[in-house]
């Protein structure tokens, strides 16, 4: 089938790659020139493994181009799927703008019938409104069906969620539209699950705002465990042998971040208010949230006192290892309250530097290794469970910081390890080592 994919970032381009691989001839279209000039290439914007080669494939294929005309990308299409991005306004709600642009797009460059997907993560009642603008803007007596078909993959592993997800929802009101799309993912062979649009809208904020729940619940026993002695690592296991918990998305450490459990969480947050409901348990889990986002610095403000003039190493700069994407990432929070408390940050990251600079304060240090950021440090914060910082040997610290002491907010390395080679460590919801003072060996 003939497939247009509007909007190429970590869905759009991903979705566009899958759907060509599997035999489908796509164009993605993106208003950014650059973009669309380097995808023509062959280049990923993003970094997500796997993704490049595919794209390489496909483009030789002659199943892939990129192109910047709407009306390119639109003609003879079956399917042209919404992937732009839905980001948190001001108010917590999602601005719909550039969906709202792409409906006016799609009705206004159409030459044949067409099935209008939307992908992106959209407010319940959203693609009602799409359908509307579409007729409104409709450049001729063409049908126009609307589906609602949420993505669940996730960074840094995206490319092979698509092909391995749990799961494909469609929601529609048109069951030969709908029929449409699931013939499109045939070849993927993930199960799907069709039901109404407004059902298939409410489960891509339900399933975000369950697995955020999840996090923060993991991350409130792991604060109550410091505080009764327990291990959170053991806590979890033994629960997540319950089939009815599950043993995934149980690891405790400095919050979630990232582009949209923290969006989707607000958002629904505000879709629920719309209609007088106040969702008291999400504002609970977004609190705990914010709050855990700041553990690592209460905990060396209560190990220093002052941070003033400490060299800190920040390893990890991205919300979560293997990709580049550093929004809402904890790092920012922790490197504004680090240079608020006028300590010095050295930071790094394997790929996100570049991201990075944008968002951290100006007085941050970049560095290409990790060791180097260890450099006469007085402590260092692990942000990010990166393979090259859980590699960091005991022996890594303690040649190269002025004393090691460890605050890890990803819970890397091993308690005995720490304890045995003389390592001030702490970590979350598990007992701190060698708190009661160490010295250069
Ligand atoms: N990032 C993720 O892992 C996931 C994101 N989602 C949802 O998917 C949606 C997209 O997210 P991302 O891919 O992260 O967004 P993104 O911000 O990375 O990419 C959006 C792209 O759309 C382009 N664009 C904007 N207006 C356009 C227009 N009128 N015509 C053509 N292109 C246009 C932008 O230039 C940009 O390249 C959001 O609703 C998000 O919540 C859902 C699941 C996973
Ligand atoms: O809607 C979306 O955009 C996507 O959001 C998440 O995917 P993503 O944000 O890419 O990454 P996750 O692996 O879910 O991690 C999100 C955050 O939670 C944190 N996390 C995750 C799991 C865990 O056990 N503990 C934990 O702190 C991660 O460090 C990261 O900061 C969901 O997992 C995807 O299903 C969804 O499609």
């Amino acid at each position: 089938m003939k497939i247009a994919v509007v909007g190429t970032g970590y869905v759009g381009l991903v979705t566009g790659v899958c759907l060509s691989e599997i035999g489908h001839h796509v164009t993605c279209v993106d208003i950014d020139e650059q973009k669309v000039e380097k995808m023509r290439q062959g280049i990923s914007p993003i970094f997500e493994p796997g993704l490049e080669e595919l794209m390489k494939n496909n483009i030789d294929r002659g199943l892939l181009t990129f192109t910047t005309n709407h009306k390119e990308a639109f003609s003879d299409a079956h399917a042209a799927y919404i992937a732009v991005g839905t980001p948190q306004r001001e108010d917590g709600q999602a601005d719909l703008r550039f969906i709202e642009q792409v409906a006016v797009d799609i009705a206004a460059n159409l030459t044949n019938d067409i099935v209008v997907v939307t992908k992106s993560t959209v407010p319940v009642g959203t693609n009602e409104r799409v359908k509307r603008i579409l007729l409104k803007n409709l450049a001729g007596d063409y049908k126009v069906d609307v589906v609602s078909n949420p993505e669940f993959l996730r960074e840094g592993s995206a490319v092979n969620d698509t092909f391995k997800g749990d799961r494909i929802v469609i929601g529609a009101e048109n069951p030969e539209a709908a029929d449409l799309i699931e013939a499109v993912n045939k070849p993927f062979g993930i199960p799907v699950f069709k039901t109404d649009i407004r059902s298939a809208e409410m489960i891509k904020y339900a399933s975000n705002a369950f697995l955020a729940t999840k996090i923060s619940f993991i991350n409130e026993i792991a604060n109550l465990c410091e505080k009764l002695e327990a291990n959170v690592e053991d806590v979890a296991a033994g629960m997540g042998m319950d089939d009815r918990i599950g043993n995934k998305f149980l690891n405790a450490g400095i919050g979630y971040g990232g582009s949209c459990f923290p969006k989707d969480t607000s958002a629904l947050v505000q879709i629920a208010s719309y209609v007088q409901h106040d969702f008291n348990l999400l504002k609970s889990v977004i609190e705990v949230n914010k709050v855990q986002q700041h553990m690592l610095i209460q905990k060396a403000k209560t190990r220093f006192g002052s941070l003033e003039g400490r060299r800190v190493a920040l390893l990890g700069l991205a919300f979560k290892p293997n990709t580049d994407d550093m929004r809402e990432a904890a790092s920012i929070v922790l490197a504004q309250e680090l240079v608020k408390e006028g300590a010095e940050v050295v930071a790094y990251d394997p790929i996100s530097i570049e991201n990075a600079k944008k968002l951290l304060p100006a007085q941050t240090v970049y560095v290409n290794s990790p060791e180097e950021a260890l450099l006469a440090a007085d402590f260092a914060f692990i942000v990010t469970e990166w393979k090259e910082v859980k590699a960091l040997t005991p022996e890594d610290f303690k040649e190269r910081m002025k004393l090691p002491i460890i605050f890890d907010g990803r819970n890397c390395y091993n308690l005995n390890e720490m304890e045995k080679h003389n390592i001030e460590y702490y970590s979350v919801g598990r007992k701190p080592v060698n708190v009661n003072g160490i010295k250069k060996d």
